[in-house]
């Protein structure tokens, strides 16, 4: 049994966290932060909880989290790079949510972040939290950099034909819809039910802070620099990530796709590859940590079209951190992260 801290348990992810690590039979919740709600029960706050812990949420700068085994940070970007080094200093193993240790670059960071990296000798150390490329190194990392919610959805669909070198990596084109929690808890006026409902855009053409991140991991993957060309968009529904990925393969060749897949995600339990033909729905995987991908060669033509669903609360943030979580403290890989997704 491990003791756990979770600083930001009033958001979206910090709340999925507690729904996931309430049932897990090797965690102990000790310590949960809100500066807003300090004081409150957590069971009044979130009424779906009641009768399943015994919680109040505590001030952060209070908080006993240095007493924690892990702590989850479930935070804004720049929070936890600012406590990182002294919980680490205290034996203290992290999986942080936000970005602040996903970006190897520092100046690339601090570009797209808009801030000055507080720790970025830590970087260096910390490991992307991505199980399906970086398991073994997940095993021993003291700092996990939990992966954001697109980059996800787009990396796991994008790895095998990149990962096999046979689609042309300049020209990676990625079409991804994000259901409104992707945005967080926190009151924004493009989240309101008058603005993101019933309403359909595009936003971050020019630049998203999510494509550093996606190029970064799959130029490892290929061993060489990746070009991609990534456009998220807002879409009316409150959970989901929709991603449709194009890429060119480099020869005309004769090459069975779907076998590629099932192959490389056979022994992966959160993957699941859809036999020949289908398209993956995002309330086919609502709740649950799996992301479910189908590959098409339209028209048979050299372009494949790839298409990868996740909830972007579980598998693009809180159960794929707890399924870190479990490599990183030796738990079965799928221990308390098994929930089969909501229907309908
Ligand atoms: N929503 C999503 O789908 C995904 C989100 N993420 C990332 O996870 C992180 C959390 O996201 P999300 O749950 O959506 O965010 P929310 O805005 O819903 O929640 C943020 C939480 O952090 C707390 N918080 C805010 N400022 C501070 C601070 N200075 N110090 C300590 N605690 C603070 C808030 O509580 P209080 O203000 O009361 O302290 C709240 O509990 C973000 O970095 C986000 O980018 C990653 C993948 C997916
Ligand atoms: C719909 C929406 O607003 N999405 C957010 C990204 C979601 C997210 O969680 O960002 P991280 O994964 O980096 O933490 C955005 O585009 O900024």
């Amino acid at each position: 049994m491990i003791k756990v801290g979770i600083v930001g348990g009033t958001g979206y992810t910090g709340v999925e966290l507690l729904r996931i690590l309430i049932q897990h039979p090797e965690v102990k919740i000790t310590t949960i932060t809100s500066r807003n709600e300090s004081g409150m029960d957590v069971a009044e706050l979130f009424a779906s909880l009641r009768g399943h812990i015994d919680l109040k949420f505590s001030d952060p700068s209070g908080s006993a989290l240095d007493q924690c085994d892990l702590v989850f940070f479930a935070t804004p970007n720049g929070i936890a790079m600012q406590q990182a080094e002294a919980l680490l200093d205290a034996g203290v193993k992290i999986i942080d949510l936000a970005a602040d240790f996903r970006i190897k670059d520092i100046a690339e960071w601090e570009k797209w972040y808009g801030m000055q990296h507080a720790c970025p000798e830590l970087v260096a150390s910390a490991v992307y939290g991505l199980p399906e490329i970086n398991r073994a190194e997940i095993k021993s990392a003291c700092l996990v950099a939990n992966p954001g919610c697109y980059p996800t959805a787009v990396q796991l669909g994008f790895l095998p034909v990149v990962e096999m070198g046979i689609v042309d990596t300049n020209h990676l084109i990625a079409d991804v819809k994000s259901g409104v929690s992707g945005a967080g808890r926190k009151a924004e006026v493009h989240t309101l039910l008058a603005e993101a409902s019933d309403n359909f855009k595009a936003y971050g053409v020019p630049g998203h802070r999510h494509h550093p991140e996606i190029r970064q991991g799959l130029t490892r993957v290929a061993g060489k620099p990746v070009e991609l060309t990534f456009v998220p968009h807002l879409v009316p529904m409150i959970r989901g990530i929709h991603a449709t990925l194009y890429a060119r393969l480099t020869k005309k060749r004769k090459i069975d796709l779907q076998a590629i897949y099932e192959e490389r995600f056979a022994t992966e339990a959160f993957v699941d590859v859809l036999p020949a033909g289908k398209h993956p729905e995002t309330r086919t995987v609502r709740g649950s940590n799996i992301c479910r991908i189908a590959v098409h060669r339209p028209q048979n033509s050299d372009t494949v079209v790839i298409l990868s669903v996740t909830d972007n609360l579980v598998k693009g943030a809180a159960g794929q951190a707890v399924q870190n979580m479990n490599i990183m403290f030796g738990f079965p890989e799928t221990l308390g992260i098994s929930q089969i997704p909501l229907i309908p």
